[in-house]
């Protein structure tokens, strides 16, 4: 391909370059606050992040890529969606992915992140070496579109828990406190320090989502439309705050919509997708002669980006031409000195000084040390105080699991008032033990499948990006849930236990609540397998459906408890409901005295013929206790496999693709 000798004048926009001197004598202090948030405040801000410099050096990272291609199965078939796309994408530059909707941007940055690894073909190196997932996650980090951020925290305790999470003992308190306050005082937050991250605006919260993970120095940030949902001010600031942070040596990649023409310009790269192919790499300088050079000419008074976007939708033959002059990747439009609208040269490594550099940190440098930053018992008491912290805030729904329990407890202790010591009403008792048993059953298995899902969204991020282990966190959620569920489950079971008369024996009151507990703890496990696997509406089907039968099975032999058959004996053993009514059963009934009779006759004064009649003569009150521990292991277990599965591959793809196969071939 021949070289176009027409190079586009700068293109409209001010430079960073051009900015007036601070007189503030502090720039990231004064300058970065918020109402003075201006580029140029920031080129200075970011020249200041020393405490950021001060930590260990990150090695330059080179991504290079070569014919990737991603494939979809579905009941309808395989669908190609990236075609043998190729690029390079380096340390010190900003990089913008940009295309039409539905080109494949956002496939190709969960690739490159390592997001996505299944149906993906071609080769994908790091500095030259063939990446290594486990070492590239601990260079790289991911900022997807959607990210949430954790809610009630404010905006310098989310930044706490990042640095105590993310720097370990690689450095002291004090240096992590400067750290965070740097960073936010570059990226504008630090007047925001206290504000809660869920009051912050759109704006601020995409610059919380890069400064949350700037605490560790990442060399490598990749960024999921980043811009989506900001005025052209903070689009602009944030594309600004990007490129300061590429000129301190990292290697950031970003997918953008439609980019001014003033934003084009402050990008050092841009990557053209279209129908999954490559149609431009270089600089943006160097797009309009490209294009024209294939016979597409820009006029000069439009916007490149829109252009180049116009072209290739409007165009059908316009994508395979491009994608054929730069050889989908392969070929990189540069001018031959790269020189940024100020004069400055950013330094680009040759391919052997960053294999150098690469290969020096491999031996050397912490960065490559495959263990996460902090041991899991840190990981585990800062997640579980995190998570305690933001229970503790959550009024509302401490006001309504507790009205919930109080209101249910009343209406249940109405119902059965005074029926626990009346020999006349022993079934109607049985039912009392159901209805706690049912009681127990939903609420703790709705309340994690309607909001675990959220929580698995709020991880993913994290999780990703390498913060803590699995195991810490769900040892950490585990831990944490268990305060406000011992203490609702007491209010629940004063109330109930007193009010329907039960025996006044602290044992038996005692037994009954840990059945109690183990119930809504086992119940709780299976919710949140429910919820790990299942979004909010399938799981609000899956969560009753498998309750439903498991409950029927627990009741069954009501009355003729003698003649329960074998097989179904087997099959009750497998509901943990059918351990937890019979917990119940047996802490009020066994080895008890007569019981009143206000009538002239009751056949069931005696409980031990109550105990016979519903099936549960033989039952010992720990082996009970030891199915419902079993149970409780179980479902926790596949909670945590259910979640392990879905946050480390593309869990439901997988699923829909196993199905359509296994309907093709019947
Ligand atoms: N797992 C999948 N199964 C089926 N189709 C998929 C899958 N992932 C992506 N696609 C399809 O691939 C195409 C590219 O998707 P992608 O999200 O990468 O586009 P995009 O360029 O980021 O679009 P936008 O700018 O609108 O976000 C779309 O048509 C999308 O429907």
């Amino acid at each position: 391909m021949s070289n176009v000798p027409l190079v586009r004048k700068a293109i409209v926009g001010a430079s960073l370059a051009h900015a007036a001197p601070s007189s503030h004598p502090n720039p990231t202090v004064g300058e970065a606050q918020e109402s003075h948030w201006t580029p140029a405040a920031l080129e200075r801000a970011g020249s200041t992040l020393k405490a950021l410099n001060r930590m260990a050096k990150r090695p330059p990272v080179h991504i290079m890529f070569e014919d990737v291609s991603y494939t979809v199965s579905s009941h309808k078939g395989e669908r190609k969606i990236l075609h043998n796309v190729s690029g390079e994408f380096r340390s010190g530059e900003l990089t913008c992915i940009l295309g039409p909707s539905g080109a494949g941007k956002s496939t190709l940055l969960n690739i490159l992140a390592g997001y996505n690894s299944n149906g993906v073909n071609g080769r994908i190196a790091v500095n030259g070496h063939t990446r290594d997932m486990r070492i590239f996650k601990k260079l790289s980090t991911y900022i997807m579109q959607d990210d949430l951020l954790q809610p009630r925290l404010t905006v310098q305790e989310a930044m706490k828990v990042a640095a105590n999470l993310k720097l370990g003992k690689e450095l002291g308190n004090a240096e992590k406190e400067l750290i965070v306050e740097e960073i936010l005082q570059t990226l504008g937050l630090w007047n925001h320090k206290e504000t809660m991250t869920e009051k912050l605006s759109g704006g601020q919260l995409k610059r919380l989502s890069v400064a949350l993970e700037l605490v560790n120095n990442p060399p490598v940030i990749f960024l999921d439309e980043p811009t989506t949902g900001l005025d052209v001010v903070s689009i602009r600031q944030l594309v600004v705050l990007l490129r300061l942070l590429s000129r301190q040596g990292r290697n950031i990649v970003c997918t953008v919509h439609q980019p001014s023409a003033s934003l084009f310009s402050l990008f050092d790269k841009i990557y053209v997708l279209a129908r999954g192919m490559c149609c431009y790499q270089g600089s943006p300088d160097m797009l309009v002669p490209y294009m024209s050079e294939a016979g597409h000419i820009c006029p000069t008074t439009h916007n490149p980006a829109d252009f180049v976007m116009e072209t290739l939708v409007t165009n059908g033959e316009c994508t395979a031409q491009l994608s054929e002059l730069c050889q989908n990747g392969k070929l990189c439009k540069r001018l031959d000195r790269m020189t940024t609208r100020g004069g400055r040269t950013p330094v680009l490594h040759s391919d052997e000084s960053i294999q150098r550099i690469f290969t020096e940190h491999v031996t050397k440098d912490q960065a490559y040390k495959v263990e996460f930053p902090t041991t899991f018992w840190t990981q585990f008491i800062i997640l579980t105080t995190r998570m305690l912290l933001q229970n503790k805030r959550n009024t509302i729904s401490h006001w309504i699991q507790l009205s919930h329990h109080l209101l249910s407890a009343i209406l249940l202790g109405s119902i059965f008032f005074d029926v626990g010591n009346n020999a006349a009403v022993p079934v109607v008792n049985f039912k009392f033990c159901l209805s706690c048993l049912v009681f127990f059953m939903y609420t703790y298995i709705m309340i994690p499948v309607l909001i675990f899902p959220l929580q698995v969204r709020l991880l993913r991020r994290e999780y990703f990006n390498r913060w803590y282990s699995l195991k810490a966190y769900y040892a950490a959620l585990t831990v944490s849930s268990i305060p406000s569920m011992l203490i609702l489950t007491t209010i629940f079971l004063l109330i109930t236990y007193f009010m329907s008369g039960q025996s006044l024996e602290w044992d038996r009151f005692f037994l009954f609540s840990f059945c109690a507990v183990l119930v809504a703890m086992c119940s709780e496990g299976l919710g949140l397998a429910v919820g790990s696997a299942f979004s909010v509406t399938n799981g609000s089907i899956i969560g009753p459906a498998t309750a439903a039968p498991l409950l029927a099975l627990s009741c069954y032999g009501m009355g003729f408890g003698p003649f329960i058959e074998n097989s179904m004996k087997y099959m009750m053993s497998a509901s943990y409901l059918r351990y937890g009514v019979t917990g119940f059963a047996v802490a009020l009934y066994r080895d008890r005295n007569v019981m009143e009779c206000p009538i002239d006759f009751c056949l069931y004064s005696d409980p031990k013929l109550i105990l016979r009649d519903i099936g549960m003569e033989e039952d010992a009150y720990g082996k009970q206790i030891i199915g419902l521990i079993v149970f409780t292991t179980i479902h926790r277990t596949l909670a945590y496999l259910a979640l392990r599965y879905r946050l480390t591959t593309e869990f439901s793809n997988r699923f829909m693709m196993y199905i359509s196969k296994f309907l093709k071939h019947r």
